[in-house]
């Protein structure tokens, strides 16, 4: 027996998966709250995620009808990029700071600049830090709390801190640590140098964790942590990883050719490769995988954080939400939204805010306002899946993954957005899934692409296939995007 975990930014998920009977028992959820402020602040405690975690957990258990004491592994996948840091007593000395704080943005030019401009950032790391990455945090935290940072012990990613949390051990994983800012995704190690430049007080032998690669373990849970949860204390502990990493092993893209697309907080597009990619446009991120690889990924900040913000102002819910759109032809009568309401990654607008084009007296209904979001954010993707068809990567077919994958209506749009077929998966939870193979991975004999054969399948009914008639009315309106995000 096995368990996944996926801390994300909205909540956490665990699922209990069985390997003998190759099946999921249950699924467990809590959600996170999040601090934020209209300068880009996000940021949550690290407390809220190992009580969310505990929540889930006994949800999951609970469900799944198993004695916790048959547990064997565990994985932890968690939002990318959020900074934590520790005393030399293991106390916080902040908030994590999120991958969508865009307060930094300021912090992330100057760094860049430090270490030579985007190119030299480019050729020393393999990739171009952007707002959001763990870098431009740590030099925003310097300027704000100086004392606080001379004392700065431990740095960690989300995944790191739960990892910790559960074992003690201080580790990070590739492809996680791929999206800090100084990391080398091409060589698979900490860039010291750049480290140096970053913050030069501290000193990274001792502050950043030891890389360890995916197919090992980190260690056992902690005695207590065992006691907590109603485990045994033999319990391993996989690396875990970024949830990114960790939805292309839950979501099979561990070899060439397959696409995933994430409709979480975050929207992300992403794509394994056998080699690291050279000459890729800078907002494609070419993250290691957590499988051995690289990850080519584009995320962008608005997902369905921003249709939650239109559901809050409408007092709707998530069904309701869906009802209007449907309710609303495409195109929304005219209205165009820009759906940056605390910046945006791709494209790299970190200081952007929202802006809503095509009102008038006839077409202001909350219906059009709904549907106008969801196509707004879905744009915002087929931006990146333009850039990926620049670099040369081909998307035949999406597997579709996150909250947003179980409306009917947002499939299907993004099938005609995207042109391109779009599947879902039988597991919704593809990144804690991908946890728990990982950690099966570790402890069992099969091979990872054996273990994804067993556990991942398409949901046949899922499938949607994109309509010519709207694929023809969704090309027009993107390239009026296009013209509004120009202006
Ligand atoms: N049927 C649905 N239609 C549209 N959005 C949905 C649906 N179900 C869930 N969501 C949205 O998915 C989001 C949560 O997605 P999730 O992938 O769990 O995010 P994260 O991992 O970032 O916390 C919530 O904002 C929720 O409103
Ligand atoms: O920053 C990125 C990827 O670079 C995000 O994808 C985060 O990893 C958050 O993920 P979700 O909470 O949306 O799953």
């Amino acid at each position: 027996m096995y368990i996944g975990i996926d801390c994300g930014t909205q909540g956490t998920k665990v699922v209990v998966v069985n390997y003998q009977q190759k099946k999921v028992l249950g699924v467990g959820y809590a959600p996170h709250n999040i601090i934020e402020n209209s300068q880009g602040k996000r940021e949550q405690q690290p407390l809220w995620w190992t009580n969310a975690l505990i929540e889930a957990f006994h949800q999951a258990i609970k469900l799944s009808e198993i004695d916790p004491l048959l547990i064997q592994g565990i994985g932890i996948s968690g939002q990318q990029h959020g900074l934590v840091m520790l005393d030399d007593n293991d106390l916080l000395l902040y908030n994590a700071k999120l991958w969508c704080d865009t307060e930094t943005s300021l912090e992330n030019i100057d760094f860049i600049k430090l270490i030579g401009g985007e190119e030299k950032a480019f050729s020393l790391l393999g990739i171009l830090p952007q707002t959001g990455y763990t870098a431009s945090k740590i030099r925003w935290f310097k300027k704000h709390y100086p004392e606080k940072y001379r004392r700065i012990a431990k740095i960690m990613l989300p995944h790191d801190y739960l990892n910790y949390w559960l074992t003690g051990c201080f580790n990070t994983e590739y492809g996680d640590a791929s999206g800090t800012g100084y990391f080398d995704v091409i060589n698979r190690k900490w860039h010291i140098e750049v480290f140096h430049l970053l913050a030069p007080e501290l000193d990274p032998q001792k502050v950043l964790p030891q890389l360890v690669s995916s197919e090992q373990k980190i260690g056992t849970i902690k005695p207590s942590i065992a006691k907590l949860l109603g485990l045994s204390e033999s319990v391993i502990v996989s690396t875990g990883g970024g949830d990114n990493m960790m939805g292309a092993i839950g979501t099979g893209n561990i070899k060439q050719g397959i696409v995933t697309m994430s409709l979480g907080t975050s929207g992300t597009l992403y794509t394994y490769t056998d080699k690291p990619l050279t000459h890729l446009p800078i907002e494609i991120a070419n993250f290691c995988s957590s499988t051995g690889g690289w990850l080519p990924l584009i995320c962008t900040m608005n997902m369905t954080s921003a249709n939650k913000n239109l559901m809050s102002l409408l007092h709707i819910d998530v069904n309701q939400f869906n009802e209007l759109v449907q309710n609303s032809p495409i195109g929304a009568e005219g209205i165009t939204i820009l759906p940056f309401f605390n910046g945006e990654r791709v494209p790299p607008r970190p200081q952007a805010k929202a802006t809503i084009f095509g009102l008038d007296t006839t077409n202001f209904t909350q219906a059009n306002l709904c549907r106008a979001m969801m196509e707004a954010t879905s744009f915002t993707l087929r931006y990146g899946l333009e850039l990926f068809h620049q670099a040369g990567l081909s998307t035949e077919q999406i597997r579709l993954i996150g909250g947003g994958a179980k409306s009917k209506i947002w499939r299907q749009m993004i099938a005609d957005i995207m042109n391109t077929e779009v599947v879902c998966l039988k597991e919704d939870e593809a990144a804690a899934l991908g946890a728990a193979i990982q950690a099966m991975w570790v402890n069992q004999e099969d091979s990872l692409e054996a273990l994804c054969d067993i556990f991942i399948h398409i949901e046949r009914q899922s499938i949607r296939k994109p309509n010519k008639q709207n694929v023809i009315k969704y090309n027009e309106l993107y390239q009026k995007y296009l013209v509004m995000l120009a202006k």
